[in-house]
């Protein structure tokens, strides 16, 4: 990797962890809980953070590929930028929906880890991508997690007996 190269993906993942640490402020105060209590939870901080470049070059028969297969993606969020093709789909009440990139816009997903820790509340986002016949797409990711070998279990504060049992085990980010 080029020096260049190196010294902006270096400050694109730090502005990246800078947002998504703002969202789970968010994220934390839209559950009741304290503006950092995900990020202390999670040791945020000292969490790992994973940067995917995707190039999916253009395909003759773009009905007979797929570009990524459904998956959710591990950690709390991924910040995903693209350019200007679409080919992302959601899963949604049991139906593939295109994303429709807005120019400049930041697409954020929620991961298992989300799902897990929020007790279900946030749940994971089941996606994939699709390939076009027309142009190069490229898609940058950064997922934000807690470190490989933290514990990720539902928050104590999301749990109750009467209304909301706790609903999954405790998984590492290593798992
Ligand atoms: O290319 C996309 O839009 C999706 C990429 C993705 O889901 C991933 O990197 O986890
Ligand atoms: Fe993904």
């Amino acid at each position: 990797m080029s020096h260049s190269c190196r010294e902006i993906s270096q400050e694109y993942c730090k502005r990246a962890r800078d947002v998504a640490s703002e969202l789970l402020k968010g994220i934390s105060m839209s559950l009741g809980l304290e503006e950092n209590y995900i990020d202390k939870a999670m040791e945020v901080e000292f969490g790992s953070q994973l940067l995917v470049v995707n190039f999916y070059p253009p395909c003759p028969q773009p009905e007979l590929a797929i570009g990524m297969p459904p998956h959710s993606d591990h950690g709390l969020l991924t910040l995903l930028i693209q350019n200007q093709l679409g080919g992302l789909q959601v899963l949604h009440n049991g139906k593939w929906v295109p994303i429709n990139p807005l120019p400049n816009s930041i697409l954020l997903n929620t991961g298992d880890h989300m799902e897990i820790l929020t007790n279900g509340k946030y749940k994971s986002v089941v996606h994939r991508a699709m390939v076009n016949n027309k142009a190069n797409r490229i898609s940058i990711a950064t997922s934000h997690g807690p470190p490989l070998d933290k514990v990720v279990s539902p928050s104590q504060e999301l749990v109750d007996t009467d209304f909301h049992p706790i609903a999954y085990h405790g998984i590492t980010y290593r798992e």
